[in-house]
């Protein structure tokens, strides 16, 4: 018996979001051709897209049709059009971290062979760490938030739950992968890391087999450097997170190619590139698509159990890197729509079975 058609929605975004998810969207469709996986993609406007559809980054009916759907995928969101707005895209996007209760951000960093070339770093060790991010408290939610003509005041808090659950999805994982987990936190000053220690030292009595150790994150962007291939699971915050995550994906050889997790208890996950809308480079054609094409496969693994899909996908983006089929950020000069086809191609020739000539 077929499985119902799964429903999935798709935020666009803004600036070279609408064109990475035509490219994650064109190469979902090539993956699930007759693989007995049927769904169906809505796609609603979010973040300024949202602001020019309904005067609001979040509308009423695109986060309805998130909390109905099985996954969500989002390209980005952003720009300077918008920046002046009372709640700016990027208050849509914490608004709907924290109305799907997503908080637990997965940002996984691989060097993988193909890609060596690209990495700016001198590294000859396999790379392949993860990092856990909190995603729906910290400095970006806090209260008291205040401005006046003389003072400013973000407020970090957290609360024991918080960093309980998050933490728990970083030793779930690290006992998946190689049972050591980095918390990253500032615990030489800030209370709030004090805490993270504190609890998550409780949670890793439950996790016997996992080795727990700890780094300042100023250290730590050092060492995702220095030494990147020391680390498994990195468990941080939300701030400290949101920075190094974006540094760890620069030594993949290029922002363009991370793709990531949100999820929570229970729900629907968001998956959507690491970086942003890119508006420098936005309307040229040559935002590289691999981030959003592998966030379409996190979501095929993860939301759907169909790691089959997903290996296909990785494979065919391995292809294209290791042909240099390549948007600029990677050094190369191909555009975004034939990095896409490339992709798509690969996945179709994988899928060709050879009939022996009939004597
Ligand atoms: N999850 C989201 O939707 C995020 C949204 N933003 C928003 O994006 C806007 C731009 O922020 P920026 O600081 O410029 O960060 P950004 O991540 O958009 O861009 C940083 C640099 O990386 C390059 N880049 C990013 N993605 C790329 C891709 N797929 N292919 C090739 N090059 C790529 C950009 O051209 C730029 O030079 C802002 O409004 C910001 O708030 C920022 C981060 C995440
Ligand atoms: C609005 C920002 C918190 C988005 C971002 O930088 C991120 O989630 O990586
Ligand atoms: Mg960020």
């Amino acid at each position: 018996m077929s499985q119902k058609p799964y429903q999935i929605t798709a935020l666009p975004g803004d600036y070279i979001g609408p064109e990475i998810m035509a490219a994650g969207l064109r190469v979902l469709r090539a993956v699930t051709a007759d693989q007995n996986f049927d769904y169906t993609v809505t796609e609603y406007p979010f973040g300024g897209a949202g602001i020019d559809a309904a005067g609001d980054p979040l509308p009423k009916e695109t986060l309805a049709a998130a909390k109905a759907s099985d996954a969500v995928l989002l390209a980005a969101i952003g720009g300077p059009k918008w920046d002046g707005a009372a709640r700016t895209p990027e208050t849509g996007l914490l608004e709907i971290r924290k109305a799907l209760n997503l908080f637990a951000n997965i940002r996984p960093t691989a060097i993988s062979p193909v890609m060596q070339r690209y990495s700016p770093i001198k590294n000859e060790d396999p790379v392949d760490f993860v990092i856990v991010r909190e995603l729906t408290s910290g400095i970006y939610f806090g209260t008291p938030r205040e401005r006046t003509a003389d003072y400013a005041l973000d407020t970090m808090r957290y609360t024991a739950s918080e960093i309980e659950r998050v933490a728990r999805v970083a030793f779930e994982m690290a006992n998946r992968r190689h049972q050591h987990v980095t918390l990253v936190d500032k615990a030489n000053v800030l209370a709030t890391s004090k805490f993270w220690r504190e609890v998550v030292g409780r949670v890793a009595t439950q996790y016997p087999a996992v080795t727990l150790d700890y780094s300042y994150v100023d250290a730590a962007a050092m060492k995702i450097i220095a030494n990147p291939a020391q680390f498994d699971v990195i468990l941080t915050e939300n701030l400290f997170g949101d920075i190094l995550s974006d540094e760890a994906a620069q030594i993949t050889g290029s922002l363009g190619t991370i793709p990531s997790m949100s999820s929570g208890a229970n729900g629907p996950a968001l998956y959507e590139p690491i970086h942003g809308s890119a508006p420098d480079i936005a309307g040229q054609g040559i935002a590289n698509p691999f981030s959003m094409i592998k966030s379409v496969a996190m979501m095929l693994t993860n939301s759907f159990d169909r790691r089959d899909l997903a290996a296909t996908i990785n494979a065919a983006v391995d292809q294209s890197i290791a042909t240099h089929i390549v948007t600029p950020d990677l050094g190369g000069s191909a555009t975004t729509e034939e990095v896409t086809n490339a992709v798509i191609q690969s996945i179709q020739e994988s899928r060709v079975s050879y009939e022996p000539n009939h004597v």
